[in-house]
């Protein structure tokens, strides 16, 4: 793929400038319920988040998890049960000129296959109220420039996302939400798509993206918004969410009540333990290998099993989203500049077969 210039969207390439907004981007008390009954499906639960200009964020949880529910609801498409979310303080439904202030890619955009990317964006241009000349400037951004002529219908997947990113930023808008957008791009592609989003949100725009793997959006990412079962369960900046990752330690011993006296006597944190007959096995954490080794050493406890791991982040968001959902942020060190986190409710969530609303 070729790579794009950096981009330069300003408003005087884009018609008439947005209305003013501060970019923030809230939900409070988002809820959705799907259906009702037995069958009902709690798609999301009671989620409160906000995401700041000049950052991109990281929307994060497993498959089902929300994201795009709440997305939709962010957009006007789907109904919030209750709860209310909204960008620069408006439903999407009370801004004017929307395209101008917020730029969406939802799922995999849909494009008329015998349209040329160039007639796809002309088709736009007016109802965003841009001129044609725009279409040229945002294939460049996107860096298809050189394929602007060529019909959608033969475009990869990358090439679609391309193309989708290009129709959000018609408008030139201060906030993006881009539902996986990285999806069907190779390395080569991610990459571009890092420095892409990175320049928009440093100029100010702030820039909300969804995947259902940490370590997609890792280098991207500026802060991080977690959610499982349709509720949050992390939010804060991304080294704040690094720091939660804790070393531990696996170690077995045939000697049951020695190790359990080692343990005892060093106070370490125990993360899980076990028996089989006279053995004992720990999961200790916040400990080196190096340290539990030369206690024992020290103490003569026979161990058959000492192994270290480092717990990388997607270890660490791999265990967020399997816990049942609950507030972590609260134990990270001093948030900083990230999302500010909310709160959500820990009532048990009841996955049932989808049904109703799209
Ligand atoms: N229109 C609908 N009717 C019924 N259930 C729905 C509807 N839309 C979404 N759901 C359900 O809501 C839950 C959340 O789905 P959602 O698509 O928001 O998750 P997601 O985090 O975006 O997942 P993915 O990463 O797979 O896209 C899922 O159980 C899904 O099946």
């Amino acid at each position: 793929m070729s790579q794009a210039p950096p981009p330069t969207p300003g408003p005087s390439t884009a018609g008439p400038p947005a209305q003013h907004t501060d970019g923030v981007v809230r939900v409070e008390h988002l809820t959705k319920t799907f259906g009702s009954g037995p069958g009902a499906v709690h798609a999301v639960h009671d989620l409160s988040f906000e995401v700041r200009p000049g950052r991109v964020t990281g929307f994060l949880g497993p498959n089902g998890a929300g994201k795009t529910t709440t997305l939709r609801m962010l957009l006007g498409l789907v109904a919030p049960t209750s709860g209310t979310a909204t960008i620069g303080g408006r439903r999407y439904d009370q801004i004017e000129r929307p395209a101008h202030v917020v730029g969406a890619a939802l799922e995999a955009a849909s494009f008329h296959p015998g349209r040329t990317a160039r007639d796809h964006l002309r088709v736009y241009a007016p109802q965003v109220g841009v001129p044609d000349s725009r279409a040229d400037e945002v294939l460049a951004l996107v860096g298809l420039a050189e394929v602007a002529k060529r019909r959608v219908g033969g475009f990869s997947l990358g090439m679609r996302q391309r193309l989708a990113l290009a129709t959000t930023l018609l408008g030139d808008p201060p906030v993006l939400l881009l539902d996986e957008p990285a999806n069907g791009l190779d390395p080569e592609g991610i990459a571009w798509l890092r420095g892409l989003l990175r320049a928009l949100a440093r100029e100010g725009r702030t820039v909300l993206v969804s995947s259902h793997v940490l370590s997609e959006v890792e280098q991207t990412v500026d802060d991080v918004v977690i959610i499982a079962r349709g509720q949050l369960v992390h939010a804060s900046s991304l080294p704040d969410l690094a720091r939660l990752a804790r070393p531990r330690v696996s170690v077995v011993s045939p000697d049951a009540a020695a190790l359990d006296a080692l343990v005892a006597a060093h106070g370490w944190t125990v993360g899980a333990s076990g028996r089989d007959g006279d053995a004992a096995s720990y999961e200790l954490l916040d400990v080196s290998a190096a340290q539990v080794g030369a206690a024992a050493f020290g103490g003569r406890v026979e161990l058959h099993r000492l192994a270290g791991q480092d717990v990388g982040l997607e270890d660490l968001f791999l265990q967020l989203t399997a816990a049942p959902a609950q507030q972590t942020s609260a134990e990270a060190p001093a948030p900083g500049p990230g999302p500010a986190p909310v709160p959500s409710s820990t009532a048990p969530q009841t996955d049932a077969p989808a049904g109703g609303e799209r």
